[in-house]
This record gives C-alpha cells, sequence and structure tokens, in this order.
C-alpha cells in the first residue's frame, strides 16, 4: 500500500477530513519560506484533534534549532521533514526521526545526495530546485527514483489526482506527498481534490496488487 502525506494544513477541518480518507500523515509547515506557515498554536489545535495512528511531520527550511525545539516540545510531531541545506548531523542533532527532501530539480545530478543521510528515517524526493522552497507543484522525472536504497523513499513534487497513478507505476516510492495539487489556495486544502486524489492512490495500489 502506498502511503500517503498530506501536506501544509493549516486548518483542522482540512486535516480531519484528510485522516477520514484515509491519509496516513498530515504535514505541517513551521518555516517563515512558507505560504502554509502555521502557528504553534494553529498546529497544537490540528495534531489534538486527529484520530489516532494519523502521524504527524513537522516541516523546516533552514531554520533556527530553536524553532525546531520548541516545535518539538509544543507540538510533539511523529517526524521532523528538513526541506534546505541541513546535514546529516544537523538533522540529527534533535534525536528525533526525521525525513529529509532532496531537491531534483537539477535532475540525476540531485541523486548523488541521496548517501548523505544515513540517519533519515526516509528520503523525500522533491521537484524544486536547491535552495528553494517546495509546495510549488513541480515535478520531476520520476523515472530517476533509485531502487536500491535501503530507506524507503517518498515522491513529492506536483503530484495531483490525474497524474498520481503514472506517478506511482514509474517511481513505485513507499509514500506519496501532496500540497498544492490539493488547494484551493495555499494552505486551504480543496475537499473534491482531497479525496480524488487519496482515491486515485488506492485504486492503483488495487489495480496493480499494491501489498
Ligand atoms: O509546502 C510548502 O509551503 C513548503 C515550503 C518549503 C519547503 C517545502 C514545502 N512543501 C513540501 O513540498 C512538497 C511538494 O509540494 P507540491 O505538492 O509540489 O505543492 C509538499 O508535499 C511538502 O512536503
Amino acid at each position: 500500500m502506498t502511503r500517503i502525506k498530506c501536506c501544509g494544513m493549516t486548518r483542522v477541518e482540512d486535516a480531519l477530513l484528510a485522516a477520514q480518507l484515509g491519509a496516513d500523515a498530515i504535514g505541517l509547515v513551521f518555516t517563515a519560506r512558507s505560504r502554509r506557515r502555521v502557528s504553534v498554536a494553529q498546529a497544537q489545535a490540528i495534531v489534538h484533534a486527529l484520530p489516532p495512528f494519523v502521524s504527524t511531520v513537522a516541516l523546516f527550511m533552514d531554520d533556527a534549532p530553536a524553532l525546531v525545539e520548541e516545535v518539538i516540545a509544543t507540538v510533539v510531531p511523529d517526524l521532523l521533514q528538513f526541506h534546505g541545506g541541513e546535514s546529516d548531523a544537523w538533522c540529527a542533532q534533535f534525536g528525533h526521526r526525521y525525513l529529509k527532501a532532496i531537491a531534483m530539480g537539477e535532475g540525476a545530478a540531485a541523486l548523488a545526495r541521496l548517501r548523505d543521510y544515513p540517519r533519515a528515517a526516509a528520503l523525500l524526493l522533491d521537484g524544486h530546485g536547491l535552495g528553494e522552497a517546495g509546495g510549488g507543484g513541480k515535478a520531476f522525472d520520476w523515472s530517476l527514483m533509485p531502487r536500491n536504497l535501503v530507506q524507503p523513499l517518498v515522491l513529492a513534487g506536483g503530484l495531483h489526482a490525474g497524474n498520481v497513478a503514472e506517478a506511482i507505476r514509474v517511481a513505485r516510492p513507499w509514500a506519496v506527498d501532496v500540497a498544492s495539487g490539493v488547494e484551493s489556495a495555499p494552505g486551504i486544502k480543496d475537499a473534491g481534490k482531497l479525496r480524488d486524489f487519496i482515491a486515485a492512490v488506492r485504486a492503483t495500489d488495487e489495480g496493480e496488487g499494491t501489498p
């Protein structure tokens, strides 16, 4: 089964709908570089409303350690996600499980960086360029997704209900991650797009017999 992370939640009702529809994880963006940035209070309201067994992921991009520590202490996310130029040692300093995003904007050359994060719980390949923020709907060449890594791989960047089936067939990811493809505006999820996206992932799994 392909796991589904819906990122950039800012409203309790959107996060609850995603959970009800079968999302496995909810992403909360804390970096100031995002139009989906949430406050600690907003994030706490979302986390406390979620049913059990839905994971929460706190997203940062070259942010100060103090912000990461504050979010760990107050929001208590299950995982951290780092989108900038952070090193493996920097990401690991918090003693919290983390995902490291790899900017795939430069194509195959970016794959060399996948080996730089041995402590990451998973690697998230996103379509944006190095140094650019994610969440802008940029896809990359899914055939570049490696098959020989020990860590689980998350596919992100420009996914939506209309292309996620093809993306899964080509990239064979552990999980997919979506933000703008299920929105009506940054941080505002569209119920229909969310429903269609999750249904498309599940239909692909069923059609292919993905365990
Ligand atoms: O969502 C953001 O605003 C964001 C900001 C800075 C770094 C990463 C961000 N989002 C991540 O990018 C992926 C892909 O987004 P999209 O589906 O292409 O819009 C998203 O899932 C987040 O993990």
